[in-house]
Formats: C-alpha cells, sequence, structure tokens
C-alpha cells in the first residue's frame, strides 16, 4: 500500500493541477526536437519532482518509469573504491550526488562522459539523446559544478541535464547560463485546494472546506506536507469535522523518539530496540525512505557539527540502497550501525585528544 503521496501523484504533464503556464511550456519543449538542459527550482514541495517526472514522460513516452537500479563502482583520486547505486530506465538517468559525499566530481566526470559518448541504442526511442537528472543540485560540490559545466559544454548532442534544485544561489553561473530556468513555485491555497479535493475524491471521500482550510494553513506551501496530513487526519477523524488538531502526524514523533535513543546510546541491545521500533513504522505502512529521512534529520539535529555531513551522507546512500533492495529493515538498521560507530568514534577522538 502507498501513501496518498505517491498513489494520487499525477504522471503526465496534462494531469499536472497547477502552474499549467508551466506545463504548457514544457510539452511544447518536449515536442520541440530542442530540448534544451534545464533547471528547475523552487520550495520543498512545490512539485519539482513530480513535474520532472512528467517531462521525461513526455519526452519518452512510459518506458521511462521502468526503472532499475545498478551498482558502479568509481574510484576516488587516491584509488578509493566509491559504491554508487544509480536509478535509470532506458532512456534516462538519476543521481543525487550527496550519495558520492567529497566524491561527486568523480561520479560527475565519469558518469556523463560515459553517457555522452554511448548513442542512444533503443531505435525505437523518441529522442535521440538520454536524460540525467541530477537531483539536490545544490549541494553539489564546486568541483563537481565545473565538471558539469565542462560536460555540458562539450556534449550537448547525446545528452540533457536536468538539474532539480530549492535555490539557484549555489550554482556557479555558468552552468545557469546553459539551463532554461524554469521557476516551480509553491501552490497557492486555492491550488493546494484544488489538489486536496482532488485526493479526496480520488481516496474518496468528502473533504469538509474547513478541514481542508486547516491543513493548508499549517502546511507552508509545501504540497507534499498537506497531502501526508491529509492522510494522517483522516485515519484518525474519518469524518473530518469538529476540531482538527495538527499534531505531529505521530509516526513523526515515533521517529524523533529512535533519533534520541540513537543518540542516547551506543550498543547492539540499543540496535535491538530501534529495530522494533522500525517494524512498529512499518507495520503501520510509513514508508522506509520517510522513516529514514525524519530520523536522519532529528539525529543530525543532536549532533556535533563536524557529524553532520557523514550521518547525511550515509541517510543517502542507504536510501537509495532501500529504494530497490526488497528488505528495508536491513538498510534501516545498516544506517543506524553506522551512525552508532561514527557517533563512538566522536568521543573517542575527543578523549584521545584531551590527552595531547
Ligand atoms: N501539479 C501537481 N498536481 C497535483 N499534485 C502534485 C503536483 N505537484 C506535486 N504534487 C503532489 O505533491 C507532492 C510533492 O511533490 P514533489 O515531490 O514533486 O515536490 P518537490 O518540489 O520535488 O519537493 P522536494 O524539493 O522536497 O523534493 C507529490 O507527491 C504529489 O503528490
Amino acid at each position: 500500500m502507498s501513501l496518498w503521496v505517491d498513489q494520487f501523484r499525477p504522471r503526465t504533464l496534462d494531469s499536472l493541477h497547477y502552474h499549467h503556464g508551466l506545463s504548457a511550456r514544457l510539452k511544447s519543449l518536449a515536442s520541440s526536437g530542442d530540448f534544451p538542459h534545464i533547471l528547475f527550482y523552487g520550495p520543498s514541495g512545490a512539485g519539482k519532482k513530480t513535474r520532472i517526472t512528467c517531462t521525461l514522460r513526455e519526452l519518452f513516452g512510459p518506458g521511462v518509469e521502468k526503472l532499475k537500479i545498478d551498482q558502479r563502482i568509481f574510484l576516488s583520486p587516491s584509488k578509493r573504491k566509491l559504491e554508487i547505486n544509480i536509478v535509470q530506465s532506458n532512456f534516462h538517468i538519476e543521481i543525487t550526488p550527496s550519495d558520492a559525499g567529497n566524491y561527486d566530481r568523480v561520479v560527475i566526470q565519469e558518469l556523463l562522459k560515459e553517457i555522452a559518448q554511448t548513442q542512444q541504442v533503443d531505435l525505437n526511442a523518441k529522442q535521440r539523446f538520454k536524460a540525467v537528472v541530477i537531483n539536490e543540485a545544490d549541494s553539489l560540490s564546486r568541483d563537481a559544478q565545473a565538471a558539469l559545466r565542462r560536460t555540458m559544454e562539450k556534449y550537448m548532442s547525446n545528452m540533457r541535464i536536468i538539474l532539480c534544485a530549492n535555490s539557484t544561489s549555489k550554482l556557479i553561473a555558468p552552468i545557469k547560463s546553459r539551463c532554461l530556468l524554469m521557476r516551480v513555485a509553491a501552490p497557492n491555497p486555492q491550488e493546494m485546494e484544488e489538489v486536496l479535493n482532488y485526493v479526496a475524491k480520488r481516496a474518496p471521500f468528502t473533504l469538509p472546506p474547513e478541514a481542508a482550510k486547516k491543513i493548508i494553513d499549517d502546511s507552508g506551501g509545501n504540497l507534499r506536507k498537506a497531502i501526508l496530513v491529509l492522510e494522517a487526519l483522516k485515519m484518525q477523524s474519518p469524518d473530518l469535522s469538529g476540531p482538527l488538531a495538527i499534531a505531529k502526524p505521530d509516526w513523526e514523533t515515533y521517529c524523533y523518539k529512535v533519533a534520541d535513543l540513537i543518540v542516547s546510546e551506543q550498543s547492539p541491545a540499543r540496535v535491538m530496540e530501534v529495530r522494533a521500533k522500525f517494524y512498529e513504522l512499518l507495520s503501520h505502512c510509513i514508508p522506509p525512505t520517510v522513516i529514514l529521512k525524519t530520523v536522519a534529520e532529528r539525529v543530525v539535529e543532536k549532533v556535533d557539527e563536524s557529524l553532520k555531513a557523514d550521518i547525511m551522507h550515509w541517510a543517502a546512500f542507504y536510501e537509495v540502497r532501500m529504494r530497490l533492495g526488497s528488505k528495508k529493515i536491513y538498510h534501516l538498521e545498516a544506517w543506524v550501525v553506522k551512525v552508532m560507530s561514527l557517533y563512538k568514534h566522536f568521543f573517542y577522538d575527543m578523549d584521545m585528544s584531551s590527552f595531547d
């Protein structure tokens, strides 16, 4: 069973509910035979990812929805092996640079070069190019951005880059100037209400306008949050009547407790305890990627500055592994063990340095 945010996510440009001007523009670009590199940017939950997926489908047809994950090994300059999982279809490839941590340049460079040098082999493909989606483009290091820029200059004919970011401020000018900038603003309250009503209709139930208003007021323009809250509230109070308390959804509080458990003790017994909590969350249909993200963000709030990047790096790493693996719990747990060991080392290093 999937959550409403996934179940009712529009899959084609025609079915997107708002920013119709943008949708029309993307549609005509897709059929123009002259599709550019594009940078999609906007706040969280505004619908960037959804729009990108719809655009890919417009370009290549339903075949882009057939995803596979490949594991690839890259070598860092110091010959360290980097294992990276790559999500792709026959027509596109998707990467999240933070998976490669400090070595994002190596991955960008090698991967893009390889794609650029291979011709589209599928003779039925509607486009001659492959699309490369780069998520969280604003977290690319300077080096990786420079590598990306060079690739964009050199290999335009069989590759198009689609960048997804929250803002354009961390991207270097030469990249921005090679992309068509597409700002995906947060939907306004009316637009959000339309989407919530659509979700309710499909679910199906009737959404009282007061409930919709409350959810929208609370969402800060984040449509994902609004739909998640709608689903949580509907579970609590099936007719959505009376005063609705939009407390943090239960699972969120629960994830916070898990984070506290991880930070307060690092031991095999604690890992077992955390595992039991993960099972509990999974059995309530909270998607494992959401669990991982929520717990990781909370852990990061509580630890020393120097650990934050590593913890998020490993969360992203295990998230990718999780997407295809069947035993989700295994990857959640692997991440917990990793975090505990980072945390222990941190204190160990501190102890040692006090002897200096
Ligand atoms: N145009 C739309 N019409 C209807 N629903 C939409 C639309 N765009 C997005 N949604 C819904 O909103 C949810 C969040 O959208 P999406 O994941 O695309 O946001 P995002 O901008 O990529 O967020 P983030 O930056 O946090 O990853 C989707 O799961 C989908 O259900």
